[in-house]
């Protein structure tokens, strides 16, 4: 087994908390708010040098997230067979199992080539007939597929509408940070293409025999405009840091993590960051922490065009092309689902590559 490497520098790296009741509670305020006016603030600069912020007075009650958990919980119990039922092909929805096959050699991966995630997870997210009107098509927008578990639906339903809600939330603040109008993300989010993903970390009973890089998901970034992260607070999760250092982090009691995606690193022409990230749930004696997550995927309308805002100070015009948000996420779920490698995501390609050689040395 190697030696890991130091993924938490000592020094200079924090993900900064921020409280979001000034937005929260909904009304609207005169423009200059102070209260919205420092929130606005915060954002700006943790989006500009960190990309991952931890949200707290997001206003979800307890009970919402014991049910998310609880939900987490029942499902993933459920014997490998009942949960491979519920895969669902060619689109983003159901359960997607773990990379058994790699697994199964010795539970690690053979080489650091053969890098392979073990996180089992389940996709729901917006339905097009949830918009008769707009001719949305279901390859975009797929149908559910519910468990047959007693209150799966429910407890997932009225968590999905929460994160809904501090997405939403989240993007008002973004627009005050930018000094842009809140339509520039309403106008691209009226059948936004959002997911909830549950994530489950944990492997079958037994020693892990670590030969290679054993990764609970690859590093990636997201692809979207903002995720909003339910996780346990058990490390795992890391952050790549601008000076490509990894660094474990894990939510404050309550809080949220949040992070953005691709899309909106191209609306600020990289102002802001969409920021790398990866899972390494910990080893101890021998066997996996097991730790649960829930990403909520705020990304946008599928024909929306996510061009760089022209006026934006700090804004790199000539970074991005113009992309509609379809042929974005096409092209990175090519990457992830189908193994193709996403050759327009050169930038992250090269910061990976740069973090990599930085932990060799
Ligand atoms: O499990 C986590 O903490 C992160 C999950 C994640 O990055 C994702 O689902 O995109
Ligand atoms: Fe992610």
């Amino acid at each position: 087994m190697t030696t890991q490497p130091p993924s938490s520098a000592p020094t200079g790296f924090s993900v900064p908390v921020i409280d979001l009741s000034p937005y929260t509670a909904g009304d609207d305020p005169a423009r200059d708010d102070p209260a919205r006016e420092r929130v606005a603030r915060e954002i700006d600069a943790a989006c500009s040098s960190v990309g991952f912020m931890q949200i707290v007075g997001h206003g979800i009650d307890d009970a919402v997230i014991e049910g998310l958990a609880g939900a987490i919980d029942d499902f993933f119990a459920l014997p490998p067979e009942t949960k491979n039922g519920y895969r669902v092909a060619g689109a983003n929805r159901g359960y997607s199992p773990p990379k058994s096959e790699t697994l199964s050699l010795s539970l690690g991966v053979e080489s650091a080539g053969r890098m392979n995630d073990f996180f089992e997870a389940f996709n729901v997210g917006v339905e097009a007939r949830s918009f008769p009107d707009l001719a949305l098509d279901e390859a975009d927008y797929g149908i559910n597929l519910w468990p047959y578990l007693p209150d799966f639906r429910p407890r997932i339903d009225a968590y999905f509408a929460e994160a809904s809600r501090v997405a939403r939330t989240l993007t008002r603040a973004f627009a005050d940070a930018l000094g842009v109008p809140p339509e520039v993300f309403t106008g691209m989010t009226g059948h936004s293409i959002d997911v909830l993903r549950l994530n489950n970390y944990a492997l079958p009973p037994g020693p892990v025999t670590l030969d290679g890089e054993l990764t609970g998901m690859g590093e990636h970034t997201d692809f979207g405009l903002v995720t909003v992260l339910w996780a346990d607070r058990v490390a795992g999760l890391q952050v790549l840091s601008a000076d490509g250092v990894w660094h474990d982090v894990h939510p404050v009691e309550g809080g949220l993590l949040v992070n953005l995606g691709d899309l909106t690193a191209r609306l600020t022409g990289d102002r802001w960051m969409s920021t790398l990230h990866r899972v390494r749930p910990p080893i101890v004696d021998g066997g996996i922490v097991r730790r649960r997550s829930a990403a909520f995927f705020h990304d946008g309308d599928v024909d929306a065009i996510v061009a760089t805002l022209p006026d934006l100070p700090g804004a790199d015009l000539s970074a991005y092309d113009p992309i509609t948000v379809r042929d974005h996420i096409a092209a990175k779920l090519a990457g992830s689902r189908q193994g193709r490698a996403n050759t327009g995501a050169v930038r992250e390609a090269a910061r990976v590559l740069a973090a990599a050689q930085q932990e060799s040395r």
